[in-house]
């Protein structure tokens, strides 16, 4: 009987989102074992500077990927949004699983709502893509970066001088906490969410074809689809660092409609466009041209030379 060997950062949301995906595969009923190896990445070591700056979300995914290479591991669980757009070769997402709340968090400290914010208030993220969409709702409001998991960004809203924070809905659900735990949440039209958010990938070796047929049955159809639309879309604007970039897609009657969005960090600028199609690989491209055509290009230039100075 073989046994499956699943790679997972340390921390409580990657350790639960492993866990979720061991519980999912055994209830398949098939021959296999199923055992957890824990890998450190950089992005979990280095804490003290934004995470833009030491290489962006691909940090967490490349140590993982040269387990996987080596054979230490046999399956990577991802979250989508922390997957770049183009795996490396010999690499391949053999599912992505049903999306749990695509939305974005508000957490504040005795629940006091985005709009109702006292002028100043500091809100704690570390992602351009928030920072962004929140000033231009609230340019009087302050953005600090915050970082660390889920538990550790928790922590410093109640001991450090945050108001509100921001987080995923999907990895505080995951983690159990409830609805009432949060403030409010931002809907995709207040705070369109990042690529993927919300949905798992599963990656393992292109080579490895008995576990790409056991996980095409853990595939969801319609989040692969839209998710598809959302990485055509991101790859096609991507100069490879984490940049103020958002989208989010839907599927209704077989349509797929894709929401992108750029902003400058301040919020001072917001490019949005919403096209439907059939194709996600074509309409991610369409809607990075209508943005490209919009200025996009010059935002995310300056967000780059920004960030290497
Ligand atoms: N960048 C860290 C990260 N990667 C995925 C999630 C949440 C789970 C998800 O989006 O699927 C989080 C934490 C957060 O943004 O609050």
């Amino acid at each position: 009987m073989r046994t499956i060997v699943l790679g997972t950062r340390r921390s409580n949301l990657a350790l639960t989102q492993t866990k979720w995906v061991i519980e999912q595969l055994k209830q398949l009923n098939l021959p296999y074992h199923f055992e957890i190896k824990e890998i450190v990445t950089k992005g979990d070591r280095i804490l003290d500077v934004t995470l833009s700056k030491v290489g962006g979300k691909g940090l967490f995914v490349k140590e993982i990927e040269q387990a996987l290479e080596q054979g230490e591991i046999d399956l990577a669980v991802h979250s989508m949004k922390d997957v770049p757009s183009i795996l490396p070769d010999g690499f391949t997402l053999g599912a992505i699983t049903t999306r749990e709340d695509p939305r974005d968090a508000l957490i504040s400290e005795g629940h006091v709502k985005l709009a109702d914010l006292p002028s100043g208030s500091i809100v704690g993220t570390s992602s351009l893509r928030r920072s962004s969409q929140i000033l231009a709702k609230r340019p009087d409001l302050e953005v600090q970066w915050i970082r660390g998991n889920v538990e550790t960004r928790l922590r410093k809203l109640k001991e450090e001088s945050f108001s509100a924070i921001v987080l995923a809905a999907a990895g505080l659900n995951r983690l159990g906490y409830t609805k009432d735990f949060v403030t409010e949440y931002l809907e995709p039209e207040v705070c369109v969410p990042a690529v993927g958010q919300g949905a798992l990938g599963l990656e393992c070796r292109t080579n490895d074809q008995e576990l790409i047929d056991l996980l095409d049955k853990l595939n969801c159809p319609t989040t692969s689809k839209t998710v598809r639309a959302e990485r055509s879309f991101l790859h096609t604007l991507e100069g490879g660092c984490q940049v103020p970039i958002a989208g989010y897609a839907t599927l209704k009657d077989g349509q797929i409609e894709l929401t992108g969005l750029v902003g400058s960090p301040d919020g001072k600028v917001l490019l949005h466009e919403t096209k439907s199609g059939d194709s996600p690989e074509e309409l991610g491209k369409s809607v990075a041209a209508s943005l490209l055509d919009q200025g996009a290009d010059e935002i995310l230039e300056k967000v780059k030379r920004d960030l290497d100075s």
